[in-house]
């Protein structure tokens, strides 16, 4: 008897010797190898929303920040979420099964193991960064859904958070909880509108130029000016790197994490000096702010300035609304957080602030328990998330005064421009603009509300970074034993020094972080830390 499961697996045979992962952010690896891993990513997402009853799942092809020839695919929950783990860890299996008749069994025993009825209706949507490899990833993709008999929405490019977005609108429609009509254009008309409500008349001064990485991020964004105010009336954009015609010049030498990893603007920035500039990532899920100075010095506001500008404005439009009493509201950061940032979250706004493990869903989960959760990684990962209690809250809210009810439009004109399902880099370039022009704040206001920590990453390549256990967040180690204590040494050593090393869940490395009072300090700590990561990590060591 005919198998189609088996079919398609064989139509995409696994490359021999290569293991998978579904990491941090979904399977991510040379475009080449990811045939196999397509299909049976397909499978999952078929099963996974027949387990959900027949709601929409996502399945995004992209490779964000990473060079132009790698690639990969993340699943999206129902709600926008990133997939569970229990989930992540079936995929990694599923991909790793050598035959095709391994991967069809597996398949049966998931279905029986959660009885899914695989007669029952699955719904999937898939989207697409511009990689050069994606309509042929595509095409994988969708052999393996066909084959388990899925209903598909094949949305074309997207930037990641869209199809977060186009997931939960479709899940959510006719309900109370409807988070937007489901479709592209949906998208640009709800945060279109909000940036032009929470703007409430007020105009950001200056103009922002917007680098795209040469990635979706372009088009995209393109697409959303049309649905924001006249520039006349609201804010100038100026869209930079937008060729998404040459797939190869994706994040070279521009986007989000060029700019964060090495610390200036692209070589091709002619900004002028206090010129607001921002950058995203590939998929336009991550974005940094930046300015030159009138010395022609570059500054970095990244994702822990973003956060602190969001949380402060936040905490004021709550107080002003009179909201203070019933909602609280908290900052999650990682241990990549400036030391500089966190004192000023807890000292300054007087702020809770959590620290997670990296990567999105972790501080994404412990936003979750806030009333107004504030979440963003150093590197401009991020977004805000409301309760339902919250939002209840400020929903039957009777303002008392005429500032009452001003703070409680803006409040809710900016709940509604930011994306609740996943951090967003237009949503997010949106929110830190409507925030300046409501405090009237240029960059330097911005950058002036804390001095950073000097700090220093750097990546250790070792034998098996495996070896790097860490706990506490990851801040620190408990395997290899004994290099906690050689690196709380060199710690002590240094004014205000904080550092710490674990294994990097996207690359075959080990990162180090420094920071203290002094460049030179950071710089010699992180170089004293990343020689005991190669000694304890070392040929031979244990
Ligand atoms: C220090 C750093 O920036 N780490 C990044 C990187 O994770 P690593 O596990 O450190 O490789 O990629 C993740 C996925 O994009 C991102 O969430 C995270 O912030
Ligand atoms: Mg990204």
């Amino acid at each position: 008897m005919a198998d189609p499961i088996a079919e398609a697996a064989a139509k995409h045979p696994a490359p021999e010797g290569v293991v998978y992962t579904y990491g941090t952010a979904g399977f991510r690896t040379k475009a080449q190898v990811l045939d196999s891993v397509m299909t049976r990513c397909g499978l999952i997402a078929a099963l996974r929303s027949r387990l959900h009853k027949g709601k929409w799942i996502g399945v995004m092809i992209t490779a964000s920040h990473n060079p132009p020839e790698d690639n990969g695919v993340k699943l999206v929950e129902p709600l926008g979420n990133m997939l569970q783990e229990e989930w992540e860890v079936l995929s990694t299996t599923i991909a790793n099964k050598p035959s095709p008749e391994d991967v069809s069994k597996y398949y049966q025993e998931i279905a029986s193991k959660f009885s899914i009825d695989l007669s029952s209706p699955a719904r999937v949507v898939v989207g697409r960064d511009t990689r050069a490899s994606g309509p042929r990833l595509l095409d994988c993709v969708l052999d393996g859904l066909k084959a388990a008999g899925a209903e598909i929405k094949d949305c074309g490019f997207m930037t990641t958070p869209q199809l977060h977005y186009i997931v939960r609108s479709l899940n959510t429609e006719g309900t109370p909880h409807a988070y937007g009509t489901p479709t592209e254009q949906g998208y640009y008309e709800k945060f279109g509108a909000a940036f032009k409500a929470a703007l409430r008349g007020k105009k950001p001064s200056g103009s922002l130029t917007v680098d795209c990485a040469n990635g979706v991020g372009g088009p995209k964004l393109r697409e959303l000016i049309k649905y924001l105010p006249p520039k006349e009336e609201g804010l100038e954009i100026h869209v930079v790197n937008e060729n998404v015609i040459k797939p190869e010049s994706l994040n070279v030498d521009c986007g989000a994490d060029f700019v964060k990893t090495n610390q200036r603007a692209p070589p091709s920035s002619k900004v002028g000096p206090n010129d607001r500039c921002c950058s995203l990532d590939g998929d336009a899920d991550r974005v940094v702010f930046y300015f030159k100075d009138s010395n022609n010095s570059f500054h970095l506001l990244d994702g822990d300035r973003i956060a602190t500008l969001v949380a402060s404005f936040l905490g004021d439009l709550v107080r002003q609304a009179g909201l203070a009493d019933s909602i609280t509201i908290g900052v999650v950061q990682t241990a990549y957080a400036n030391g500089a940032a966190t004192q000023y979250v807890e000292k300054t706004l007087k702020l809770k602030v959590d620290c997670t493990p990296t990567g999105v869903k972790y501080l994404h989960h412990a936003a979750e328990m806030l009333s107004i959760g504030v979440y963003f990684e150093a590197n401009g990962h991020g977004t805000v998330i409301f309760s339902q209690d919250t939002l209840d809250s400020i929903a039957k809210h009777e303002p008392s005064s005429p500032g009452q009810k001003e703070a409680l439009a803006v409040l809710v004109a900016v709940i509604n421009l930011i994306n609740q399902a996943v951090g967003d880099a237009l949503s997010d370039m949106l929110l830190v603009e409507v925030v300046l022009a409501h405090k009237n704040w240029g960059p330097q206001e911005w950058l002036g509300t804390y001095t950073d920590l000097p700090n220093r990453l750097s990546k250790v390549v070792v034998d098996d970074r495996r070896k790097f256990q860490a706990t506490d967040a990851e801040r620190r180690l408990v395997k290899p034993e004994g290099i906690q204590k050689k690196i709380d040494e060199e710690v002590a050593k240094v004014r205000q020094g904080r550092s710490f090393a674990r294994a990097s869940g996207t690359e075959d490395a080990v990162r180090v972080y420094a920071e203290a009072a002094t460049r030179t300090e950071a710089d010699d700590l992180a170089r004293k830390v990343s020689e005991l990561v190669k000694t304890f990590g070392g040929p031979g060591a244990a």
